[in-house]
């Protein structure tokens, strides 16, 4: 199906550590799915492989049924699959509205000389994009600036800047304020329901999980051990044995 992702029997090992073992699993076009477990289940080698930053062992990653494993992660964002990032990738010393302008210049595949002023490019595209994520009162400033919250909603940008139909989002409101991060989710729902997107989501805080994914998938030791609507998922006795005898309860910090 168009702008679906199909992932079926991934793995990945490293040495004895089946870290991806046999992971399936789908995300239908504007579906906002969460994929959660305890640390070292195997989140993001999964989503280093949906990226093309691993390459699987075996087992198909399809995107709108194109052939995503073995692509690299250039190829793998040209497809529509876009990625932000844990750590944040800014350049500091420039605005706001640079920062996504270099994206969308990358992006129109324009040459971007060091000698020529980037504020003519793509300039009104950027300032939608600032819009859409709430920084336009920032643009100007540089990024080295901005407050923890914002400099997430500016990698939110930068990431939409490729125009992704999908967007693979680590931990998007690691670090930030409750209230910051209610803010971060209703804007990726916004996303979702005004523009289509799908987004495949880790997340740590599970108030953000239970409130904000439409369908989650757990991970353990490399495995998909359980997949549905967060109430569900909530309730399964198996899932809270997890998280409660790994000792490291999700949503505890
Ligand atoms: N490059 C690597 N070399 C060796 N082992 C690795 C490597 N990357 C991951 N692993 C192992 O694979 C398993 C899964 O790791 P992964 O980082 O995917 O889990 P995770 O669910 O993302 O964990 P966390 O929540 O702590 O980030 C772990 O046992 C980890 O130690």
């Amino acid at each position: 199906m168009d702008g679906e992702l199909l992932v079926t029997g991934i793995r990945k090992a490293y040495g004895g550590v089946k870290a991806v073992d046999d992971v399936s699993f789908s995300v239908a076009p504007g579906e906002m799915v969460a994929i959660i477990g305890p640390n070292g289940a195997g989140k993001s080698t999964c989503f280093n492989m949906l990226g093309g930053q691993i390459r699987p062992d075996a087992g198909e990653v399809r995107f709108g049924g194109k052939l995503v494993n073995g692509l690299d992660p250039a190829a793998v964002w040209r497809l529509g699959i876009g990625r932000t990032f844990q750590i944040t990738a800014t350049f500091a010393s420039m605005s706001v509205r640079e920062n996504v302008q270099m994206v969308l210049l990358s992006h129109h595949r324009r040459l971007a000389g060091w000698w020529r002023p980037t504020s003519a490019h793509f300039r009104d595209e950027a300032e939608e994009l600032l819009d859409v994520t709430g920084l336009r009162s920032q643009a100007d400033r540089p990024c080295a600036v901005l407050s923890y919250g914002d400099l997430k909603r500016l990698e939110l940008a930068m990431a939409l800047g490729s125009r992704p139909r999908l967007l693979l989002m680590d931990e998007p409101t690691a670090g930030m304020a409750p209230t910051e991060r209610i803010g971060m989710m209703r804007l990726v729902r916004d996303l979702v329901e005004g523009k289509g997107i799908s987004i495949l989501f880790t997340e740590h805080d599970m108030d953000v999980v239970f409130g904000h994914a439409d369908r989650v998938i757990v991970l353990n030791r490399g495995r998909v051990i359980a997949t549905g609507a967060p109430a569900a998922i909530r309730n399964e006795k198996h899932v809270q044995d997890v998280y409660l005898g790994g000792g490291t309860m999700y949503g505890a910090h």
